[in-house]
């Protein structure tokens, strides 16, 4: 395919996101508009990976971007990586909620979304992979009202141990989204998506992040109060009663305890349906939402509504010793970002 980049339309920590046209589409194979991920050298091996993730998860489920090729151009002297896309002409939710200035979204639109992005995880989830860095820069905004998760650069196959560097917190992903055992023990598994989903829902619902953080501390004493403690983020006052549940289902410290995609997509929360989406007036129309049968009918030993989380005990034993020792070594001049850390950061 011959194509012509166009104006950039995002940046990544290795990559830079432009609109792209076919110039020879005769055939109608590619989208007028498409977007294209570039990067140089660096950033190869994330784009060689994001295009092996999204060719096994395949093209059937809507909620995942879709992946329209790749190709290499040269361009200034360099060789550069080119990822085609599906584009995602309202942004990323990111972005979206920028432009609202600290407002949220309102909760039936926080839900829809939700809905997505959890059948988006199910789907995931059963192919065996953990995206590992789910958040709003990450979620897109389709003309017609899909939202899709975006940006495999760092997903991986749930299970698979990636290469360690030795001790020390492995920073995937921004920190303000990591789970409680990707801080004490390097774990990144489809359980760590669900977390980061429970921080990227009050983020969308309060317009502010799910830890709260003081101008200028050190991200260490935020990756303390997420790895140590009983501490989990903020619940919203004003979310509903099902919020707050669906909520309390993602924030559960201990990753066998915490709810699955898989279980969420039937949580009250998301269970409904919007017959409509011009972006202004959202219809809703709670589908099929027999409470009673959702928590009555447990469908897996922790669906059962009485369930209280048990805590992380921070005592017990750890082949790299208690969270706090792990914590306590952490020592960085880092400059904190909260936001976006793409490659993998090592704390000692
Ligand atoms: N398909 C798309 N359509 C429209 N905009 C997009 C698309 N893909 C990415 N973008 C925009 O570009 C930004 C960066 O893209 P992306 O997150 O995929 O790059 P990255 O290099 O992996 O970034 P990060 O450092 O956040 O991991 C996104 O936040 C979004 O605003």
């Amino acid at each position: 395919m011959d194509w012509v980049r166009g104006e950039t339309i995002g940046y990544g920590t290795f990559s830079t996101v432009s609109l792209a046209t076919p110039t020879n589409n005769l055939s109608g194979a590619f989208p007028q508009v498409m977007a294209v991920k570039s990067a140089d050298s660096h950033g190869a091996a994330s784009l060689a990976n994001e295009k092996w993730v999204l060719d096994t998860l395949g093209n059937d489920c809507d909620e995942i971007v879709r992946c329209l090729g790749e190709d290499r151009t040269v361009e200034n002297g360099g060789e550069m990586h080119n990822l085609f896309l599906e584009y995602a002409s309202r942004g990323s939710l990111a972005s979206h909620l920028k432009k609202l200035k600290g407002e949220g979204l309102p909760e039936s639109t926080v839900r829809r979304h939700t809905g997505s992005v959890l059948r988006g995880l199910r789907h995931i989830h059963a192919k065996g992979f953990a995206h590992c860095d789910l958040k709003l820069g990450n979620i897109l905004l389709f003309g017609d009202g899909a939202v899709k998760i975006a940006d495999f650069g760092l997903a991986k196959r749930a299970g698979e141990v990636t290469a360690s560097t030795g001790e020390g917190v492995q920073i995937r992903g921004t920190p303000l989204y990591m789970a409680p055992e990707s801080v004490n023990d390097n774990e990144y598994g489809s359980e760590a998506d669900v977390w980061a989903l429970g921080c990227a829902v009050v983020e969308m619902f309060s317009g502010e992040t799910a830890w709260s953080f003081k101008e200028g501390s050190h991200f260490m004493s935020l990756l303390i109060r997420i790895g140590v403690g009983d501490e989990v983020p903020m619940i919203p006052e004003g979310l509903s009663e099902h919020g707050k549940d669906f909520l309390s289902k993602c924030f559960v410290k201990d990753p066998k305890r915490r709810w699955t995609a898989e279980m969420l997509v039937n949580h009250p929360f998301v269970a409904v349906d919007l017959d409509h989406d011009d972006f202004e007036e959202e219809e809703e129309v709670v589908v099929q939402l027999k409470t009673d049968d959702l928590f009555g009918s447990p469908r897996c030993p922790f669906e059962f509504c009485d369930w209280v989380s048990a805590s992380s005990d921070s005592r017990q034993y750890h082949p790299l010793g208690s969270t706090e020792e792990r914590v306590a070594t952490l020592a960085t001049d880092l400059t904190p970002d909260w936001t976006v850390t793409n490659n993998w950061v090592v704390v000692r």
